[in-house]
């Protein structure tokens, strides 16, 4: 049996319904890049049954959103009303993340997802980097196609001696960028490892966490199979879930 992986889905009105939605690409990843099952899960917040769906999965993926994260979770005012937040998910994602790093279940967290365990952890995110003095603007160009939306926007360093380095083996990647936000402080416990050329933080993993954590700023989902290093971040998040999937059979069976 496969690994399944939970994916919180994001609110969304489509016409005069709210639905939990989540995009074809993150779901698409689990499978063509992690050889995992994906599991859409609602984001019903405080009623949402945190044990049941955590005994039940094997990994997490958090997809990107173009919500922002609520910036009363880091003490902060809303400084741009206009921009979307997402109140249930946030009210889904923030808790699930440290119960789930607490128990070794391997996360993968990409873009909206990287913000969310970076602020979940005890971070803070600046609310538009690119009125950051020395920071690069980092949102995306609306007017452009999709592909050159999601096409390669700048390098990023890889830091020596990291899980992401092992997994790639290269001192630097060209990465995609579509965010208006970013991190500021990390949260204690968080390992940095790859930053942008502006010095802002791109990718980051959990040291004190006992399973497998990898925070991707940019969007390796993006026609995965066309690129060998999201493949391998990918391959290595759906080997952890196996890991895990194993562990978890074993002490079931242990405890039978
Ligand atoms: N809203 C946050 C995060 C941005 C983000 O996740 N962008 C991707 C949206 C589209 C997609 O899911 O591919 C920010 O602006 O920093």
């Amino acid at each position: 049996m496969r690994p399944i992986v939970i994916v919180p889905a994001c609110t969304r009105d489509f016409g005069e319904h709210p639905y939990h939605a989540a995009q074809y690409k993150y779901v698409d990843a689990v499978v063509l890049g992690a050889d995992c099952a994906p599991m859409i899960l609602p984001s019903l917040g405080p009623a949402l049954d945190l044990d049941t769906m955590l005994a039940l999965c094997d990994g997490i993926m958090l997809t990107g959103s173009a919500s922002n994260v609520h910036p009363s979770y880091y003490s902060e005012e809303v400084l741009d009303p206009s921009l979307p937040q997402d109140p249930a998910r946030d009210q889904t994602t923030l808790p699930l993340i440290r119960e789930a790093v607490k128990r070794g279940i391997p996360i993968i967290a990409i873009c909206r997802g990287f913000q969310e365990m970076n602020v979940a952890l005890g971070g803070s995110l600046h609310q538009a980097v690119q009125s950051v003095a020395g920071k690069f603007d980092h949102r995306e160009n609306p007017e452009l196609g999709m592909d050159e939306q999601y096409g390669d926007a700048h390098n990023v360093t890889i830091v020596p001696g990291g899980c992401l380095e092992r997994m790639l083996g290269m001192p630097e990647i060209p990465v995609n960028s579509l965010h208006g936000q970013g991190v500021n402080e990390l949260g204690p416990g968080l390992r940095v490892e790859a930053v942008a050329e502006d010095g802002l933080v791109e990718a980051f993993s959990v040291a004190t966490a006992p399973g497998f954590t990898l925070a991707l700023q940019w969007h390796p989902e993006w026609r995965i199979q066309h690129n060998p290093y999201s493949m391998k971040m990918f391959g290595a998040f759906g080997q952890a879930c196996r890991d895990y999937q194993a562990q978890k059979h074993a002490r079931q069976r242990g405890s039978a």
